[in-house]
């Protein structure tokens, strides 16, 4: 159930700033582009069947040019944990992401922040009550991500009916609602108007090919945000 009127994850009431993660960085000059835009994450990929997906050593690279208060995550798909500690060692990501089936205790095993994403209309999460009672098992994750139900486990451009996202909780002490799924520069406003998500989430809509973002579409993506804030504001 959403348990607040304003349904941001922040203080109830104020001005609206979204939050920007940009995932499925893959080259130095888009990871640069991201952060001289102003995101507040980026997200590295290790799904080895994604065209994002990175090796270690790439990871490595990318992380140690992202500054102090930008922070990095590192999105996997039922990975099995020693992939994870692998990551963790070599990348010292801010957060994980988990896209696939993992369990909430395999989520929490690693002492870190993470993220559990939700494929809303997989099966079992076809109705927003369906939806909202598998979040709830996952309330030690630091934020719950939406994303669109297609082939594949993400990052495939493609939006859902977010009305099935309904029921739900949100407010102080819940898990973030990350919202996700083939948004881009010309649709997240009226996302972010509609369902004020404490932050939006990335991928396709800021490319020009898998892997390869366009800095126009970020920089349009950044400012179609900041414009969507300043219309919410009171
Ligand atoms: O980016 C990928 O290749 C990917 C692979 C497997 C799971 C998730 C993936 N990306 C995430 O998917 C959502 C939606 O992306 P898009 O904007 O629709 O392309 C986003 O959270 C990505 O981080």
């Amino acid at each position: 159930m959403i348990t607040q009127t304003a349904a941001s994850n922040d203080a109830p009431s104020g001005p609206r700033r979204t939050r920007v993660k940009i995932c499925g960085l893959t080259r130095p000059q888009d990871l640069d582009e991201a952060v001289a835009a102003g995101v507040d994450a980026i997200g590295l990929v290790f799904y080895p069947p994604s065209r994002r997906c990175l090796t270690l050593e790439q990871a490595a690279d990318l992380r140690a040019r992202v500054p102090a208060f930008v922070d990095v995550t590192a999105l996997f798909v039922n990975p099995d944990a020693q992939a994870v500690r692998q990551v963790i060692e070599a990348v010292r990501p801010d957060l994980l992401q988990f896209h696939g089936e993992e369990s909430p205790g395999f989520c929490a095993d690693f002492g870190m922040r993470h993220i559990k994403a939700f494929r809303a209309g997989a099966p079992g999460l076809e109705t927003a009550a369906t939806l909202a009672r598998a979040c709830e098992a996952y309330g030690q994750a630091a934020g719950w991500l939406f994303d669109s139900y297609s082939a594949g486990y993400g990052g495939s451009g493609s939006g859902f009916d977010t009305t099935l996202l309904a029921d739900v909780s949100r407010g102080p002490g819940v898990p973030a609602l990350v919202l996700s799924g083939g948004l881009k520069a010309e649709t997240v406003g009226a996302q972010i108007a509609a369902l004020e998500p404490f932050a939006v989430d990335v991928s396709s809509g800021v490319e020009s090919a898998p892997g390869i973002k366009d800095p126009a579409r970020i920089q349009a993506f950044m400012r179609a945000v900041r414009a969507a804030d300043a219309a919410g504001m009171p």
